[in-house]
Order: C-alpha cells, then sequence, then structure tokens
C-alpha cells in the first residue's frame, strides 16, 4: 500500500480457522490497522537480502516492527527467521561470509549507515537467544554489567535499583532477591532464560529479539516466559523467532512467515492463523510441511 495512505481500521475475519488447534487467544487480538501511515514503525526493514558467501539466505525481505506488539517469524527450518532476525541489531556483523544488503531503520534511522555506533544499537535493539547464556558471574553481576559499560547509572545505589527492577520486570526478583551474588549459572534453565531478558532489559532497550527463547526450556518454564512476554509488550516492540505456531498464536500480534528465504507473508496473528492469503502459508499452518 502507499506511504500516504491512512487505512481503514480492518474488521477481524468471521472465518473457521484453517488450523483449528492453533487458534490465536483473544488477548492477541489486534484491532490496530495492518499497515499504520509511515512513519510510524519502530523498526522498517525494505529489501533486506542476506547471503553467506555465494549463498543467498535472504531476499528482498520488506517488513515494519511496531511498538506494543509482539511481531512472530515463523517458518521452516532454514527459511531465514533467525538470519533476519540478527539483521535487526546487526548481529550478522560477527559472521565474516555474512553480506547484508538493503536498508534497515530504527525510529526513521539507517541502522547500517557508518555513524551508527553498533554497542548502543545492540543496546537500542537488545538480544535473548536460543540457549539461555548467563556469563559465568553473580546474578548481580549479569545484570550490572549492561548498565555500567553504558554509564547508566550514577553510583552504587541506583546502580543496584537498576539491577532491581529489571529482574522485577523479567520476573525473577522474587526467586533470586536473597541470592544476588550466587552464580548465574546456577539457576535452572527457565530462570537464567529471565535473568538473559533481565539483562537485556537493564539497558534500557526499545527493541527486544527473541530467537527461539523457549526451545531449551520446559513446558513451565515455556508458559513463564510466554507470560512475561505478554507483560513487557506494553514497553517494548518484540519481535520472536519460533518454531512452534501455538506459541506464536499465544503471544504475537503480528506474524511473519518466511519460506526458502522469501517472506511469503505478514499480517495480523488472527488473520493468517485463520486466513492466509497464500497457498504456501496455509500449507504450512496446517502442517503440509515443515
Ligand atoms: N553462519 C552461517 N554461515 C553460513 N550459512 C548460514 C549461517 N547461518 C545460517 N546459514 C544458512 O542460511 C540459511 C538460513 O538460516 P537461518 O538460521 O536464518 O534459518 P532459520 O529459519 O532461522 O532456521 P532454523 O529454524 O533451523 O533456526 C540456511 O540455509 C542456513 O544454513
Amino acid at each position: 500500500m502507499g506511504p500516504e495512505a491512512v487505512p481503514e481500521p480492518e474488521p477481524e475475519a468471521e472465518v473457521q480457522p484453517v488450523a483449528p488447534a492453533v487458534r490465536p487467544s483473544a488477548e492477541t487480538i489486534d484491532t490496530a490497522p495492518l499497515n499504520p501511515p509511515q512513519g510510524s514503525a519502530k523498526m522498517q526493514a525494505r529489501d533486506v537480502s542476506v547471503s553467506y558467501g555465494d549463498k543467498q539466505a535472504l531476499k528482498d525481505v520488506s517488513i515494519q516492527i511496531f511498538d506494543d506488539r509482539v511481531t512472530a517469524f515463523i517458518g521452516p527450518s532454514g527459511c531465514g527467521k533467525s538470519t533476519f532476525l540478527r539483521c535487526l541489531n546487526r548481529m550478522n556483523d560477527t559472521i565474516p561470509s555474512a553480506r547484508v544488503t538493503g536498508e534497515i531503520e530504527l525510529d526513521g534511522e539507517d541502522i547500517y549507515s557508518p555513524r551508527m555506533d553498533v554497542v548502543q544499537l545492540r543496546a537500542r535493539v537488545g538480544m535473548v537467544f536460543q540457549k539461555p547464556n548467563p556469563f559465568p558471574k553473580s546474578i548481580f553481576e549479569n545484570v550490572a554489567y549492561g548498565p555500567r559499560i553504558h554509564g547508566l547509572a550514577q553510583n552504587k545505589t541506583e546502580l543496584a535499583e537498576i539491577v532491581e527492577r529489571s529482574l522485577k520486570r523479567a520476573g525473577l526478583w522474587d526467586e533470586v532477591k536473597d541470592r544476588l551474588q550466587e552464580s548465574g549459572t546456577a539457576l535452572s534453565g527457565g530462570q537464567q532464560q529471565r535473568l538473559c531478558i533481565a539483562r537485556a532489559i537493564a539497558v534500557d532497550p526499545e527493541v527486544i529479539l527473541m530467537d527461539e527463547p523457549c526451545s531449551a526450556l520446559d513446558p513451565i518454564a515455556t508458559a513463564k516466559i510466554e507470560e512475561l512476554i505478554h507483560e513487557l509488550r506494553g514497553r517494548y516492540a518484540i519481535a520472536i523467532v519460533t518454531h512452534n505456531m501455538q506459541q506464536a498464536a499465544r503471544v504475537s500480534q503480528r506474524t511473519a512467515f518466511f519460506h526458502l528465504g522469501e517472506l511469503v507473508e505478514y499480517g495480523k496473528t488472527s488473520e493468517i492463523f485463520t486466513n492466509p492469503r497464500e497457498r504456501r502459508t496455509q500449507d504450512y499452518i496446517t502442517g503440509r510441511y515443515g
């Protein structure tokens, strides 16, 4: 749609779900217009392509990521979901063979510009990985490290306040407040993942990227992270890669379906799972491949 057009709000589709087991929850129903006016996106990708050496992994991906909303990236293994997620905070810079073309903006600013400070960018666009990866340091230090190197606290009291606030937001404070000096690696997998979320939150990010954050966790720890994602979405723009379609339906308001390096379809989660436009999306969500 044209950049100037202000779309009419779209009525929710009155159709039977294509995949009844993957019915979006009432909480994820998104009544906002799919394409709000130009300039309102938190992040905007245009024609992003990525190659590793001479192998192309992503082709011309354009998408907008919005504040206050969770955007899920789904698709079969190897379709480029993680590659695209990593473009959003330039994590692909750390892979020597990766070559990224196209444009990605954060609040209208080109993140691939030579003027962009990549350390600052990764604080503004934080990342949580598939496998919880706390530093081999205390719980306190895991969260305090980022604010300290970014100079976010004037003194020890302020630093302690940031640590407490971040652990509270990550839903971990009550479980660790009496053992902040214990090693972060001694926590359970689910607690470690919430510690990594607290670490990302501590530097006051605007966007949080999550790359299959629950795939190493049991169902109870997974449920806690999903609940946390619900709570965090009012504060941050969140993009999550997941293999689990039920999870995408539960936690996201927008879903992007990738296949063979292309963004096949992007839309409201409620519509992608009930009334997809593309045959390939329908085949994937009904389990025909992937
Ligand atoms: N560091 C790398 N070097 C070379 N090729 C890579 C690298 N990372 C990913 N690829 C290739 O890029 C393509 C997309 O991979 P990517 O990990 O982005 O897919 P994905 O959809 O996230 O897959 P999965 O769901 O299995 O994690 C694949 O063909 C993969 O083999």
